[in-house]
């Protein structure tokens, strides 16, 4: 598997040219040091040098290095490359599956605490002119009592918010519905509730304490870029319900100069698998959090708000804000996953003789009510499983199908309680959070007694919701039990990141030196292309890289080509064995005609030839430097004057040249013997 995606990632770096090998080749031997982070890296003195700067003089010295690349050092880079290309697709794999580990537990645990939750927040008191004499409701933390008239009646809320429960408070229990957004699934979260109650407060907040929508879009950021297995992309889209139509908040003027709303009126359109789109409406890619608050600030400021006698700046429309959430996987053909995330500020219920509102405003009050009802009877349907639910009624129902809609659908189609706290993927879908909000005053007990029940319609839709005590137990123990597992399974997550990242770098480190060297090996046959100004050089390459290579290792450096190689090495040993043949057949005939082979020139004079004479059994004086000085003295021979004859040719007896010089020796040899 490495060998070929490690070879398309080595290689594809050359053909850009590398700005790195293009200044010029570098160096494989230079002397190496062990790198700062581990075993894996060294550092080529070179190699730093010219990544400084292409221009620098540095590159000069670097240059020098180029011809000297040993084959095994070139092979070890290969293999650490191969090595560190393996630790980091198993790393890869690692991060996934723990990943999917803590996915399923996430899922899981949102799907023993209820696909549906709801939850209440309790406005605190202001300085009204409204009474504070009694308070009618008494708060726990997942339930509310309401005394009115005598009657007491109780409602039960998967987590309550007091009056003084800050922004923050609010949002950690939100936070896990957000995540399973991140992990592909659609999501919802809607604020409901009288008018005056909160609902902007908690959803929008103020500059100083902001709410749900901005802490939500930091927080996609911020995980996402936890997230590193996984390539997100995010788009926003805003629109608001006005008098039963759809308008798009963010839509651009026709001329294009600002964004200001555009007052059309959207189409929804759903496929056939209950997936629902708006036709035309804005989808702003977001790449980062100050342009998505940017972008959601906008939309805010072009939402519809009126002053009623309840509410100075009421919103008169419901503000549905959507990201949509690309998310592309990084194993081998993952396909992108796309889910939605609905963030909704409901318009506020209202009496409207309370209200004071008048023409317009009237109106809209009205339209408000009229779609918060669709959205009772679409639950109501819901709850008691009939065939029909009136999506339709209303355009608010009608987007939130998908999210809200199917959460509600998915909770209907069987899962009793038992098979929430035993199955993988009980719910495995829409997850929705209604916040209802509700007012500490007396004089509005009766709203919020209306709120309550509509709440309590809602999680109703959840089969047996009020657990026996034991059942309660279980499901917490479980709960805490997911939560252990998902928090070790973030901490191995967090580990392999760090370890991702020193490989990667390791990683990087080698693949520029195997460049580096690759490129040297290619110089060796050909003249690489040069940058401006290098190109002289280049083209005299070996020559001054020899020469300055000498200059500066002195007698010690030899140049490649002059290096033994196996078959000169070969041809020295076969030489060496013929001598000593030779040798001892002068002695036991010494005065034999003799014929000679082999590509050694013969003279008395050699040392080496003297010493296999007077000992030919012992070689080893002579052994390995001898072959190089052979070698050398071939090499300098052919360098300085052509040789007489071809070296492969036999030397006989019968060349008179030769056997002029054979005499000679002979005579002397038989002096020495
Ligand atoms: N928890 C809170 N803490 C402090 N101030 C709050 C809180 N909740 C609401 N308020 C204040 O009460 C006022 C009304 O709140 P808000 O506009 O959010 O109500 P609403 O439910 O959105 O009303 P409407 O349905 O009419 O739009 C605002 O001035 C808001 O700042």
């Amino acid at each position: 598997m490495f060998t070929s995606t490690g070879q398309e990632e080595i290689f594809l770096p050359l053909e850009k040219g590398g700005e790195s090998t293009k200044s010029c080749p570098l160096d494989g031997v230079g002397s190496m040091k062990s790198s700062p982070l581990g075993s894996h890296s060294n550092f080529i003195d070179g190699e730093l040098l010219a990544f400084e700067s292409p221009e620098s003089p540095s590159i000069q010295a670097s240059f020098t290095d180029v011809s000297v690349v040993p084959e095994h050092e070139k092979e070890q880079l290969e293999q650490t490359v191969s090595n560190l290309e393996g630790e980091i697709l198993s790393l890869k794999q690692k991060l996934r599956s723990l990943d999917e580990k803590r996915r399923q537990a996430l899922n899981k645990i949102l799907d023993i605490k209820g696909c549906i939750r709801v939850f209440c927040r309790v406005r605190p008191f202001v300085l009204t002119n409204k009474r504070r004499i009694h308070e009618p409701i008494s708060v726990e933390s997942e339930k509310i009592v309401v005394k009115s008239g005598g009657s007491r009646k109780e409602f039960g809320f998967d987590k309550v918010f007091p009056q003084e429960a800050s922004q923050e408070e609010v949002f950690v229990e939100v936070e896990p519905i957000l995540r399973s957004a991140l992990d592909g699934h659609n999501v919802c979260i809607v604020a409901y509730g009288q008018t005056g109650t909160g609902k902007t407060f908690t959803m929008d907040g103020t500059g100083n304490l902001p709410g749900v929508v901005p802490r939500a879009l930091k927080e996609l950021f911020h995980q996402a870029s936890l997230m590193s297995a996984t390539s997100f992309t995010f788009s926003i889209s805003m629109l608001e319900v006005y008098l039963g139509n759809l308008r798009d908040l963010l839509a651009p003027k026709p001329s294009g100069r600002s964004y200001t709303v555009s007052r059309c009126n959207l189409n929804i359109q759903t496929d056939s698998k209950g997936s629902v789109e708006i036709e035309g409406l804005t989808e702003v890619q977001i790449s980062n959090f100050t342009k998505a608050s940017w972008w959601y600030t906008k939309g805010t400021r072009v939402r519809s708000t009126s002053w009623t006698n309840v509410n100075e700046a009421s919103s008169r429309s419901h503000c549905l804000t959507r990201i949509t959430i690309y998310r592309l996987g990084d194993a081998p053909g993952a396909k992108t996953e796309v889910s939605k995330f609905w963030m909704v500020d409901l318009g506020g219920s209202e009496r409207l003789l309370k209200t004071g509102a008048t023409g317009q405003t009237l109106d809209e009050g009205r339209a408000i009510n009229l779609s918060l009802s669709a959205l009772g009877d679409v639950i109501a349907a819901l709850r008691r499983k009939r065939g029909h639910v009136p999506y339709r009624n209303s355009k608010l129902t009608q987007i939130l199908r998908d999210s809200l809609g199917m959460a509600f659908l998915l909770l209907l189609l069987g899962n009793s309680n038992e098979s929430l706290l035993n199955s993988e993927n009980a719910c495995d879908g829409s997850k929705a959070l209604m916040l209802v909000h509700v007012s500490p005053y007396e004089e509005d007990v009766g709203e919020t007694t209306c709120s309550f029940t509509f709440a309590k319609r809602a999680r109703a839709v959840e089969f047996n919701r009020e657990l026996q005590e034991d059942s309660k137990k279980l499901k917490e123990r479980r709960i805490s039990e997911l939560e252990e597992e998902m928090r070790e399974a973030e901490e191995e997550c967090q580990k392999v990141r760090n370890q991702m990242q020193k490989v990667e770098f390791l990683l990087s480190e080698n693949k520029r030196r195997f460049i580096t060297n690759h490129q040297l090996l290619e110089d060796e046959g050909r003249t690489p292309a040069s940058p401006k100004g290098c190109q002289k050089e280049d083209s005299r390459m070996p020559q001054t890289s020899e020469k300055a290579i000498k200059r500066r290792n002195g007698t010690n450096f030899m140049p490649r080509f002059m290096v033994s190689t196996v078959a000169s090495r070969q041809r020295k040993d076969a030489a060496e064995k013929q001598i000593d043949d030779r040798a001892r057949s002068l002695r036991s005939v010494s005065r034999s005609s003799m014929q000679i082979s082999g590509s050694q020139s013969l003279s008395y004079s050699d040392p080496h030839f003297k010493a296999i004479v007077r000992n030919p059994n012992k070689k080893s004086r002579y052994g390995e430097a001898n072959s190089s000085t052979t070698e050398n003295a071939k090499c300098n021979d052919s360098d300085s004057k052509p040789s007489a004859m071809p070296r492969a040719k036999a030397v006989t007896s019968s060349d008179p040249n030769l056997r002029a010089t054979l005499g000679r020796h002979r005579r002397r040899m038989s002096n020495l013997i």
